[in-house]
């Protein structure tokens, strides 16, 4: 638009304006002249030629007056010529101002554009301040700029077309010029040609009618080449003004059409701008809100952590209260849970008797022996009925269970009492009953079907698993056996070693054996081994290991020691697996010397369990626990706090319903022994009394041990209300009859 303006309102066009304004007037001048020579020739009388006989004009021939009529028709002409040339100049002068008119509007039009440029450079230039101060904020602005940048990349385009049509302009202006020069050049030809015509015109009046046609010719040349030049210069003028005007036309309209497409693009801008401003607006409103935020946010920060801190303490206090009172009540609870099952042991009897019979197996032979004699009642499993002799015998015990019951339902029945073992209570379970009944496969089982002892251990881990999170345990194992009331230690390394049974020195009263191994054990593995160890044991000391089996007691005794972490309680409960000898009577079986010692041994220390057990019953300020191994080394295990259970094999074929009958007699009698609430082996110490204690238990993992005296609080209570029940109903709640004698103990009666 510059460009374009500085050309058509710039300098050259009104030089060359002025060119031939100049032009035209020198031109007009020269005309004057040329007019006042031809005056002046006119005026002047024309003298007589050298050779002629007229010396005087009056004397002129007819032939000069001619010429001179000629030549005043000439002049009149010029004159005409003359005229017609000042209308031309008059008319080159009203285009003239007709230029100059336009190059006024033009020059208008160029000043309004300029004051648009300006405008809209200045505009561009906000533009690109607001794009600048734009880029500078948030991401969100920078979008906006990048729309304003097309924007103005249209504008630069339409400038850039602009400015190459101006150059079209500027190269069509000079080929104006070009064509004016050419015109000039022709002018001052004309000017030449009129100067020649002048010389020649000066040379008229020296001639003779020779020379004054030959001026007359010169005159006719002169006119006719005049009006070629001034129709030539007419027509270059014409087409000169109307290039100009169409160029000036052509510039103005596209000035105009540039104008317009520049104002659509500022229009454009303004809308952008109009509306970048609500968005820049809201952007700066949100920016300054962010920065006030910001600014606000440590203060925020510090008082949220200030008041998250707050809460998480006392959430913290929270959970440390909840947790102690969790900590009550799962105390009071287990309290209440052990209570619970005291009271459902206590109310069962703390000695429990169970009869399981074994099924009729190939050893039993055939025949009317070998037919079966025990049948059980479909409605309460707790009764036995025995045919002895063609006569029905029934009894009632805790659970009977028929050969149809598997391991795991026998097992299902102690289970309680061998958890218990881990709340601190010794436990005791007999395998009671004539040999072949089926003892050993209740106690031990076969490999693949085990039976109460690992299944019992199996159960520990499992418990003890369960309460890591809160209790430490360790559990140990000792096997022994005696036989002929010698005790052996199965785990040491000479089993043939007689073991005693002492008092330990620390004045407790508690009994112990020095050097009875013991064997700490974390899983099944560990178990299978020891009791692999054992049995090899077994089998190499012995000859004929099943004889012998049948004739000693075989003890599994598993300790269980814990401490609970958070209270410093410490629990130790013992569990005394054992697999009693056969029951059977010795005048039955006949046998002499040393089988008749074996069997007299037995009998006298099962014996010796009901006395121990009946005097435990009634009460007796002196229980005979000395009058056997067994009893003397059960002697914790039977005491008033413990719990015993009796599992009594029964054979249920009729070649042994003596023998069932007597283990059936046996079992009602001890069944209806009272020991009293259990009480666990538990107390409350610091650790340093803990230490103190471990020290004291010599040989609890290696070589035999103490064991700790009850708390006075948890001593057993002196009447219960099975007691009061027995009291009721008299001894032996029978079913119709009475216990006749007690195996081998010179036959103490029912009333026992
Ligand atoms: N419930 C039962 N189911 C299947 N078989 C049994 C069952 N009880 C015992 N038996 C089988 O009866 C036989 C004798 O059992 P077991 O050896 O356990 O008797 P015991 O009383 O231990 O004899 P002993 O006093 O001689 O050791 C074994 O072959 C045993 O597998």
């Amino acid at each position: 638009v510059s460009r374009l303006r500085s050309e058509l309102g710039g300098t050259d066009l009104e030089k060359h304006r002025d060119l031939l304004v100049v032009e035209n007037e020198r031109l007009r001048q020269e005309m004057r002249r040329f007019e006042a020579e031809l005056q002046e020739l006119r005026a002047k009388p024309v003298a007589p030629c050298a050779g002629c006989e007229h010396s005087q004009v009056s004397t002129e021939p007819p032939e000069s007056a001619q010429l001179r009529d000629k030549l005043s028709q000439l002049q009149l002409e010029v004159a005409e010529n003359k005229g017609m040339l000042s209308e031309l100049n008059l008319e080159v002068q009203q285009k003239t101002d007709r230029l100059a008119e336009v190059e006024l509007r033009l020059k208008d039009c160029l000043a309004e554009k300029a004051q648009e440029e300006e405008r809209l450079s200045r505009r561009l230039r906000d533009s690109h301040e607001t794009i600048a101060s734009l880029r500078a904020q948030s991401p969100p602005i920078k979008y906006v700029i990048k729309t304003v940048e097309v924007e103005s990349s249209k504008t630069k385009q339409a400038l850039s077309e602009s400015q190459a049509r101006n150059q079209h302009l500027q190269e069509q202006v000079a080929m104006q010029r070009q064509v004016l020069k050419e015109m000039e050049q022709q002018l001052q030809s004309s000017h030449q040609l009129t100067a020649q015509l002048r010389a020649q015109v000066r040379r008229l009046p020296g001639h003779t009618h020779g020379a004054v046609g030959e001026h007359a010719h010169a005159i006719a040349m002169y006119e006719s080449e005049l009006e070629r030049a001034h129709g030539q210069m007419l027509e270059e003028m014409q087409s000169l003004e109307e290039d100009k005007n169409r160029a000036i036309e052509e510039a103005f309209a596209r000035a105009q059409v540039e104008m317009k497409a520049v104002h659509e693009n500022l229009a454009g801008v303004r809308t952008n701008l109009l509306t970048l401003q609500p968005a820049l607006r809201t952007l700066t409103n949100d920016y300054n809100g962010l920065k006030r935020q910001v600014r606000g946010f440590p203060l925020l920060l510090q008082e949220a952590l200030k008041s998250v801190k707050a809460e998480i303490g006392q959430a913290i206090e929270e959970v440390n209260s909840n947790n102690q009172e969790l900590l009550r009540k799962y105390r009071r609870e287990l309290q209440l849970r052990k209570k619970c099952h005291n009271e459902l042991v206590r109310l069962k009897g703390n000695i429990r008797v169970i009869a399981r019979v074994r099924p009729v197996t190939k050893e039993d032979g055939e025949g009317p022996d070998a037919t079966n004699a025990v049948t059980f009642d479909a409605d309460d499993d707790s009764i036995i009925h025995l045919l002895h002799k063609g006569k029905p015998v029934s009894f009632e015990l805790d659970k009977v269970f028929s050969p149809r019951a598997s391991q795991q339902d026998v097992f299902q029945e102690v289970q309680a009492l061998i958890t218990s073992c881990i709340d601190g209570f010794n436990v005791c379970i007999f395998a009671y009953g004539q040999t072949g009944a089926g003892k050993t496969y209740t106690m031990e089982g076969t490999p693949e079907n085990p039976g109460i002892n690992q299944r019992a251990l199996q159960l520990l881990f499992s418990e003890v698993q369960e309460k890591a999170s809160d209790w430490e345990y360790t559990i140990t194992v000792s096997a022994a056996e005696i036989y002929n009331e010698v005790l052996r230690d199965l785990l040491g390394q000479e089993p043939q070693e007689k073991l005693e049974i002492r008092l330990c020195p620390d004045g407790s009263g508690q009994l112990y054996v020095p050097g009875l191994t013991e064997f700490q054990v974390q899983s099944v593995a560990d178990i299978n081994k020891v009791f692999e160890f054992g049995h090899t044991n077994r089998t190499t000391e012995f000859t004929n290991l099943n004889e012998h089996s049948s004739r000693s007691h075989a003890l599994l005794i598993v300790t269980v020691r814990g401490v609970d972490c958070s209270t410093g309680l410490r629990t130790t409960g013992k569990l005394n697996l054992v697999d009693l000898a056969g029951s059977e009577r010795v005048g039955k079986s006949g046998a002499e010397g040393s089988r008749l010692r074996e069997a007299q041994h037995i009998n006298k220390s099962l014996s010796a369990l009901g006395d121990v057990i009946a005097a435990l019953r009634s009460r007796q300020g002196h229980v005979p626990f000395r009058n056997s191994k067994l009893t003397y080394l059960l002697q914790d295990s039977l005491s008033g706090d413990s719990k015993t259970l009796m599992v009594v094999q029964v054979s249920p074929v009729e070649k042994n319903t003596s023998e069932t009958l007597y283990s059936l007699k046996f079992a009602e009698r001890v069944r209806s022994v009272e020991l009293g609430p259990g009480s666990r082996r538990a107390e409350l110490g610091s650790w340093s009394r803990r230490r103190a204690w471990d020290g004291g238990q010599t040989g609890v993992v290696g070589k035999g041990g103490c064991q700790k005296g009850l708390a006075p609080e948890l001593e057993p209570k002196s009447l219960t209300i099975l007691d009061i029940c027995l009291f009721k109903e008299g001894w032996g709640r029978e079913c119709g009859h009475r216990s006749e004698e007690v195996a081998g103990s010179g036959g103490k009666g029912a009333a026992d």
